[in-house]
């Protein structure tokens, strides 16, 4: 080790320059290979961001189950839960005897926690999962198929599942789907509308709509598109196979694959990391990411997002407090920035 403190600085600075460019030449992961139990990390264990605010966490978190909303009705079909102490809620699909297939039960449901989660600004990050390891959803459940819909307690069938996606797509949180099991059908759509899809290494992904007489033109078709392109979504509607989790990473169809055994300690690891950052920054960016693919109810969520922004400026509440005193409101302090 060199004793003169120059020296000693500068072989710090060269380590780290050289743990730098090592980090980007490890060798490149097979679509087949294992996936590593430490997930890409780019960054060198040395950076000053590091330095500051150490590793996230992958300790499991406290859950806390939510057993009612404002509603009173309770939940059946799914399971909904807090992290104590953290932003983090986590919604569950709980029909695994059913490979968490939904009915119009389980989606209102489903709507009513999203709706909870969106509503408690302790809340930062959801995640979206599916009951037990064999299935994340298998997607609309087929005996309760009407020619109008899906219907369960009353005869009026419905596909309130396209509220449920609008929904987590206009949700200014980011949703992560947590997959284990089979994303299928319906089950496919539900994740490819979530802002991130952490998969396990027995995750199976995949339409079957043409095999048994349905498909969805909208999300279901447009952001599959976006994710893995025209031809490979064409690919994906047309002939209906399954794909396995290294197939699916490997299209962009999802962020990444982990060992089942730790799936919601990576998921709670990207959670952890989100909500380190700026929720602002973060509630914008989601807005601005759908923007172009939502056409005017995107801009109206981007342009939602800025009015709210505005709103804790002084030039707005000049505008109010003028109005509310009833005199002139007084702009022209307030810079028309180049
Ligand atoms: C998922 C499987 C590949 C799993 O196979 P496997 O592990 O061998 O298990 P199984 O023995 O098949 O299943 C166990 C048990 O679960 C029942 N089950 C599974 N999936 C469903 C389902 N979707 N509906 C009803 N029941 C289901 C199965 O019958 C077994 O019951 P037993 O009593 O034990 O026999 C495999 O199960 C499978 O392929 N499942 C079907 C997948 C499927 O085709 N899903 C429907 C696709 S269509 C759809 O989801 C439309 C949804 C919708 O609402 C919609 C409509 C219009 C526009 C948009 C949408 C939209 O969702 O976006």
């Amino acid at each position: 080790m060199a004793k003169n403190p120059e020296k000693r600085k500068e072989l710090t600075s060269v380590e780290r320059r050289v743990a730098r460019i090592a980090s980007h030449l490890l060798p490149s992961i097979s679509p087949l290979s294992p996936a590593p139990p430490i997930v890409r990390s780019v960054a060198s264990a040395e950076d000053s961001y590091r330095r500051v605010h150490g590793e996230v966490s992958a300790k499991e978190a406290a859950w806390r189950e939510v057993c009612d909303d404002e509603s009173g009705k309770g939940f059946v079909d799914i399971i909904y839960e807090k992290a104590l102490g953290e932003g983090i809620a986590k919604i569950t699909i709980n029909r695994p005897e059913r490979r968490n297939a939904f009915r119009p039960l389980t989606v209102k449901e489903l709507m009513r926690a999203f709706n909870d989660a969106r509503d408690d600004s302790t809340i930062g990050v959801v995640i979206l999962t599916g009951k037990g390891t064999k299935a994340f959803c298998s997607g609309g459940d087929q005996a309760l198929r009407s020619s109008d819909g899906y219907a369960d307690f009353d005869s009026f069938g419905r596909l309130n599942v396209l509220d449920l996606q609008v929904q987590i797509r206009r949700l200014p949180k980011p949703v992560i789907a947590m997959v284990a099991g089979y994303a299928v059908g319906g089950g496919h759509i539900l994740h490819m509308v979530c802002d991130l899809t952490i998969a396990a290494d027995n995750a199976v992904f995949g339409q079957t709509g043409p095999k048994v007489g349905s498909f969805d033109a909208g999300y279901g078709s447009s952001i599959m598109s976006r994710l893995v392109g025209p031809k490979k979504a064409r690919e994906m509607w047309f002939l209906s196979r399954f794909y396995t989790a290294y197939e699916a990473e490997k299209m962009g169809l999802i962020n990444v694959v982990v060992p089942l055994e730790i799936l919601e300690q990576e998921t709670l690891k990207w959670c952890r990391e989100i909500l380190r950052n700026s929720p602002t920054a973060i509630r914008v960016l989601k807005s601005a990411l759908n923007a172009v693919d939502d056409g005017h109810a995107g801009l109206q969520e981007l342009g939602g997002n800025a009015t709210l922004i505005f709103y804790g400026t002084e030039e707005a509440n000049e505008g109010k407090t003028a109005y509310m005193e009833r005199r002139r409101p007084d702009f022209s302090k307030f810079p028309r920035k180049p």
